[in-house]
Parts: structure tokens; C-alpha cells; sequence
């Protein structure tokens, strides 16, 4: 039956149309509206500031003039929040102007009663009445379509349980308001939104995957708040995809409270950071702060240290134990300075520390020390503050430094009233050193460290560890803690994060088997350290690839041992075989690789070599046929790109040509055995695996 007979398609594209209208018609009210309102601001702002006048000639000029300016921000302020309210909406019209909506679900409410359409897109929008044109693919109701459930389905609403009936789940290819297709499921599994969104090539930008997220994908997705979720998934099974619509979730379900900047995302490297940059705006919501382990270390001002990934979880252990008999001596202590002035003396930090020393090193002995400091540095200021060389200078400054410092001019009647106005001045210019208290500054870390670990220098983890001994806790903003690739991790860089981030609650995604670097962390040992410090964490696996096809799976998920591999699938359409070749002669080999480089195909080929110095020599030989990625921010859509494995893990390209799979590279061993995964798997498509010599013993055994 084609689309015009079908009085189905023909009802959908009717709707469609419809709702479009509805939603151009929203879009026009608000900018006019916002137009009239901007207008009439502009107007507004315009007519106050010719009455205000800038007058800071007297006292009473000035408190005029300020009670003025304070009026004109008020009325700014009112706008902006009106602002701010249709921005909003006009950004989610414009979201759905894109695509209305992708599904649509028929659900019995309550037995007997009549079905309700519900339609589902990137972001929820009602009419002038309030009833639900499109419902967010966040909200409860939603659920029932990520359920993949026909018949009897249940969703959640505020913690209690709905059950409802689901009795049609519709699925539209859908571009502005022209319907392409529509797919009914009829099957729980059968998902034609998916196979045809995986049939794809690939794209600069990870994508979201809002429409098509699958069951076990939603677990996590909507998985209720708790202290650690830590996800172990194959290669390729959407956990980076995941993790983002997870984001997306909780930006969503705790709008009112949840700020981007308290979600911090731990990303491998800066390629990858710039993959996923585009995937939460995409669906209207702001990226998170994004950090590499490198970043996250330097921004804590211990970047010039070893980055300490040999730094062992015993080492941490043992400073945690020395702490508790630890004696600060005066040469692990330090002035306080300030802008090259020294305001309390190292004999002063000292005595403050003397003051505390029954009690053991820790938050509770730091916050008092603190304390003390602050209050022997406000001792300081106040002797700074009577000095009469510094009253003079206050005096002498021009009138807009003054109503820049004090908020007011100066006039001070008596000497009381000039001290107190120094006594302001002195804090203004000095408020950086309380700062500076807080920073820990007069502690020597490096001194203390090595001294309790008997070591001639301390490797950034330790050295963020031993200041977490004595402050407890980094960060006490951030809400949500996600580390994407945690199986690259080691125990002691957990130690810190779980440590550092102490009141966040963690969302870690890793995969076991594309543990690159020797030393990181197993998934026991992960839950382990998370356990100590959080309390509980939960678990899901996710078991199908949607990355790669069936054939590029099975060479991959064939590295792996046999009970694991039958439970992993693969969901994309059959494909082409894998081919993988070994060469004696060197002629021969760079013949075949150049071959391999040349058919190219659609999209981007990736050359995924296993060591940088393997880049190089591979850069020598084919010259221009590759471009060299080895640390840049983007990626091209489409040529060939080589790359060394560190790069290219988390990333994803149409064809992959292993370069170097012969048995020296990759011997037979644990970890030879997880970066040739990792290496293969960045496969969408098309697999080619070269060696020069002998094949590697791991997939000369297929
Ligand atoms: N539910 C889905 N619908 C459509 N595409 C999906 C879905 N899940 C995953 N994909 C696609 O599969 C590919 C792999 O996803 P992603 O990179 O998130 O996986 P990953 O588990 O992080 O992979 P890896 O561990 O191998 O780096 C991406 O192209 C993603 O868009």
C-alpha cells in the first residue's frame, strides 16, 4: 500500500500538520511578544537613564544618584526574568520545529476507559489550555515507550508505580512537519527507528539518541538517584550515548535545582571531549564541566608534578595511616604572602598550628587552624589600617576609585570615622590573603608527603591525596560525578575523585575489556573503593553493540572468552566481512596498506595504530594518504585519519585498519589483548587488519 492509500499515514501526516501550525503559531506569539516587551524595555531603559544623572557631587546628590541606579536594575532584572521564561520556550518551539515528535504511544489509563495519544519529542510544549501537545521524552509517561512493553506497562511518578496499558507504540521518521514513515511495533523488540538509524555512516559528532534509546539503555538513563551507578558495557554499546542522555535526564528531572556547572564529566582526552561537545545542546541542554584527569590535575595547581598513574593504592593507604601520627614541624609550614608581601610570618602560621597540635591531622585540625589564621591575618589588617601613610593614600583617591571600593564617597567627619573607612580599604585591598588561608598556602604538601612517605618526591596523586587528609572534601558544589572510560583509571586516581567529589553521587562507565594501560582499575576494585567511600553502588551491564556490525562484533567480542561472548549481541544489519592479512615481505605489506587506505570507502577511515612511535613511523610511509591526529581537537567527516590507540578509544569510524596486528605488537597477553578490542571496535563498518610478519597469536587462533 503506498503512504497515499494508507489512512493511517494520512491521519499521522494530518496531525502532523496540524501541530505544526499550533507550534509556528507559538514560535510567532513569543518573539512578537518579546519584540513588543524588548521594544518597550529599550524605551523604559531609555527614558530612567536620562533621569538619572551621574551625581556624586554631595551626600545627598550621591544617595539620590545611587538609589536611581539601583531602580534602573531592578526594572532590568524584571525584564530579564520575563526574558528568561519565553527564551525557554522559544528555544524548546524551536527544538520541535526541527522534529515535532518522534513516537507516539496509545495508552489505556484505567481499564474500560478510552485510550490516550501521547506523543513524545526532544522537549514537552502545550497548548494556550495547558493540555500537552507534545510530552518531553523525560517525563514519567514516556517510560512506556523506552519499555519496550505492549500490553500491561508500568512507569514511574514521584516514586509510586502507574500501570497502564500500552496498546499501540508508534514510531515516525519525521523532518519539520513532513511525515517519511511511520513503524508500528507489534513485537517487543523490533525497534525499525533503530536499524534505521544504525544503517548511518559516521559523523563528525557523537548524535543523540533520544528516539531510539533501548530498554537496558534506559535502566540507566532513568536509573533512580543513588550514591554510584557503575556501568560495565561492550564496546560500543552506547554507554557514552548513555551517559549523556543521563546528563540530559537529570538537567531535566531537577531543573529547579540543578545547575550544568555542579555536573562535572571526566572525559579520556581533549579529541573526544570535542566528539560529544554537540550532543546535549543538541537537545537543548548545556554541557557540563568537561575535564581530562591531565585538566582536573592542573586546574588543582599540581600540574607540574608526575601525573602519578604508577602512584599505587598501598602508597595512599600508608599516608592515610602516617597521617594520624603526624607532627607538623615549622619547616613543613610557610608565610602567608600577598602580592609579594608577607602578612603572616612562618613563626606566626607556627604558633597557630601549636595552638591545635593535641589535635590529629584532618579536616576538623585544618578548619581550626583556619580559623586561627583568619583571625590573626584580620589582626594584621587592622594594624595595617591605622598606619597614616596608607589613611593619606585612601584620601587622595580620585572619587570614581572611591565609589568603586566603598560604594560611596568619602567624607569622614573624626579619625573614628577614617579608621573605619581604612579599615574597609585595607580589607578590599588584601581580600585575596583570606583566599590564600583557604588555599592551604602556608601548608608544604610536597615537604610533608615525602617526609611521611620517605620518598624524594610526590606524584600528583599523592599529592592531591595528602591534601584531601586534610581538608576531607575538594569540592562541595559539585552534585553529579560522571567518568566515562573509568576502566583507564587506577585505584589511587579513584581514591581521589571518590575522595575529592565526597558528597557527589557518581555515574561511572567503563568497559573491562578496553582497559588499555597496565595498572587501572577492575570493575571489583572500582565498586570496592566507591563502597568505602559512598556507601553502596549499583550496577547494570549493557550487552549489545550498536556500533559495529555483526561480522566486525564477532572478531572482537572473539577475543574474549567463550561463556562472555555468548551473551553479547549485536543489532546492526550484516555487513561486509572482516579482512585480515599477514605479509613476510615489508614491499608486500606497505602494497596492502596503501591498498587499504586508498578503497578508503564511504566516510571516515581511521588507521588505529598501538603506539604513538608506530604513528610516526606509519606517517613516514604514507606521506600525504593520511592525516596525522594525535592530539587536535576535531576529527574530519570524512578522508582517512591515523591515529595511535590512546586517541582513538571512545571514537568511532566507518572503516578501521589495524596497521600493525602482527604478533610482536600484540603478543599473546591480558592487555595485547584488550587494546587489539579496544582497536577493532572503533569499527562501524568496514574492518581491515594488516600485519607485517606474523600475525598476532590472538586472532591467528580464529
Ligand atoms: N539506542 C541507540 N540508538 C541509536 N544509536 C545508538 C544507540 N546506542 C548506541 N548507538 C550508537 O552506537 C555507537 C556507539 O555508541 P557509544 O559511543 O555511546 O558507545 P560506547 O559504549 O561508549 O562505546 P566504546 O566503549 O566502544 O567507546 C554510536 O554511534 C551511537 O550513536
Amino acid at each position: 500500500m503506498s503512504e497515499h492509500d494508507d489512512p493511517i499515514f494520512q491521519a499521522e501526516q494530518a496531525h502532523l500538520s496540524e501541530l505544526y501550525a499550533q507550534l509556528l503559531k507559538i514560535r510567532d506569539d513569543i518573539s512578537q511578544d518579546l519584540e513588543t516587551n524588548h521594544a518597550g524595555a529599550k524605551q523604559d531603559l531609555i527614558d530612567m537613564s536620562e533621569e538619572v544623572r551621574l551625581d556624586f557631587g554631595g551626600a545627598d546628590e550621591t544617595i539620590e544618584t545611587l538609589a536611581a541606579i539601583e531602580t534602573l536594575n531592578s526594572i532590568i532584572d524584571a525584564y530579564n526574568q520575563y526574558h528568561d521564561f519565553n527564551v525557554d520556550k522559544l528555544r524548546r518551539v524551536m527544538l520541535l520545529l526541527m522534529q515535532p515528535y518522534f513516537a507516539k504511544v496509545t495508552l489505556e489509563m484505567r481499564p474500560g476507559r478510552p485510550p490516550r495519544d501521547v506523543y513524545i519529542g526532544a522537549a514537552g510544549m502545550t497548548d494556550e489550555r495547558s493540555r500537552p501537545l507534545v510530552v518531553d521524552w523525560r517525563s514519567p509517561v514516556a517510560e512506556t515507550y523506552y519499555n519496550q512493553e505492549m500490553g500491561p506497562t508500568s512507569y514511574q511518578v514521584d516514586g509510586k508505580t502507574r500501570t497502564v496499558n500500552l496498546k499501540l507504540r508508534r514510531q515516525f521518521d519525521i523532518v519539520r512537519d513532513q511525515l517519511n514513515m511511520y513503524f508500528d511495533t507489534t513485537i517487543a523488540i523490533q525497534d525499525s527507528l533503530l536499524l534505521s538509524a544504525l544503517k548511518k555512516h559516521h559523523t563528525e559528532k557523537l548524535q543523540a539518541i533520544t528516539a531510539t534509546i533501548q530498554r537496558e539503555q534506559n535502566e540507566v538513563v532513568r536509573h533512580a538517584d543513588v550514591p554510584v551507578l557503575l556501568v560495565n558495557g561492550i564496546a560500543g554499546s552506547g554507554k557514552t550515548s548513555v551517559l549523556l542522555q543521563r546528563i540530559a535526564y537529570l538537567l531535566y528531572q531537577e531543573r529547579k535545582t540543578l545547575d550544568p556547572s555542579q555536573v562535572w564529566l571526566f572525559t579520556p582526552n581533549d579529541v573526544f571531549e570535542s566528539y560529544i561537545d554537540t550532543v546535549l545542546p543538541s537537545m537543548g541542554e548545556s554541557n557540563p564541566q568537561t575535564v581530562t584527569w591531565r585538566a582536573f590535575v592542573s586546574e588543582q595547581g599540581a600540574g607540574e608534578r608526575d601525573l602519578g598513574l604508577s602512584t599505587s593504592p598501598e602508597t595512599l593507604r600508608r599516608m592515610d595511616e602516617a597521617a594520624r601520627e603526624l607532627v607538623l614541624e615549622s619547616e613543613d609550614l610557610r608565610e602567608v604572602k600577598f602580592a609579594g608581601e608577607t602578612l603572616l610570618k612562618a613563626s606566626q602560621v607556627a604558633s597557630a598550628v601549636e595552638k591545635f597540635s593535641e589535635f590529629d591531622v584532618g579536616p576538623r585540625f585544618t578548619a581550626l587552624v583556619k580559623e586561627e589564621l583568619h583571625s590573626r591575618l584580620n589582626r594584621r589588617l587592622g594594624q595595617i589600617a591605622r598606619n597614616d601613610e596608607l589613611q593619606e593614600e585612601m584620601l587622595s583617591l580620585d572619587v570614581e576609585r572611591q565609589y568603586e571600593i566603598f560604594g560611596e564617597t568619602l567624607a569622614p567627619d573624626n579619625d573614628d570615622e577614617t579608621a573605619a573607612y581604612a579599615r574597609r580599604y585595607v580589607d578590599y585591598l588584601y581580600a585575596g590573603t583570606h583566599d590564600e588561608i583557604e588555599r592551604l598556602v602556608w601548608l608544604r604538601f610536597d615537604r610533608i608527603g615525602m617526609r611521611l612517605l620517605g620518598q624524594s618526591a610526590l606524584s600528583a596523586v599523592e599529592w592531591l591525596y595528602l591534601r584531601l587528609i586534610f581538608t576531607g572534601i575538594g569540592s562541595r558544589d559539585a552534585r553529579f560525578v560522571m567518568v566515562d572510560e573509568v576502566q583507564d583509571y587506577t585505584e589511587a586516581q579513584l581514591m581521589v575523585l571518590a575522595r575529592y567529589f565526597s558528597r557527589a553521587h557518581f555515574l561511572l562507565l567503563g568497559d573491562e575489556h578496553q582497559a588499555i594501560y597496565e595498572g587501572t582499575a577492575t570493575f571489583a576494585q572500582i565498586a570496592d573503593i566507591f563502597r568505602a567511600t559512598h556507601g553502596s553502588v549499583d550496577e547494570c551491564r549493557l550487552l549489545t553493540s550498536y556500533r559495529s556490525s555483526p561480522e566486525i562484533t564477532a572478531l572482537f567480542t572473539g577475543l574474549l572468552d567463550k561463556r562472555e561472548q555468548l551473551r553479547l549481541t549485536s543489532v546492526q544489519r550484516a555487513g561486509v566481512e572482516p579482512v585480515v592479512r599477514s605479509f613476510d615481505e615489508k614491499d608486500a605489506y606497505l602494497a596492502a596498506l596503501r591498498e587499504a587506505v586508498a578503497e578508503g570507502g564511504e566516510g571516515l577511515t581511521a588507521i588505529v595504530a598501538e603506539s604513538d612511535a608506530r604513528v610516526s613511523w606509519l606517517s613516514k610511509q604514507l606521506g600525504d594518504a593520511a592525516q596525522v591526529v594525535r592530539g587536535d581537537k576535531n576529527l574530519p567527516a570524512e578522508g582517512v585519519v591515523l591515529l595511535p590507540l590512546r586517541v582513538a578509544k571512545g571514537l568511532e569510524f566507518d572503516h578501521v585498519i589495524v596497521p600493525d596486528a602482527q604478533a610482536e605488537v600484540y603478543p599473546d597477553t591480558p592487555l595485547s589483548r584488550r587494546r587489539l578490542y579496544t582497536a577493532i571496535s572503533r569499527a562501524m563498518h568496514r574492518v581491515t587488519v594488516l600485519a607485517q610478519g606474523p600475525l598476532t597469536p590472538l586472532l591467528a587462533a580464529r
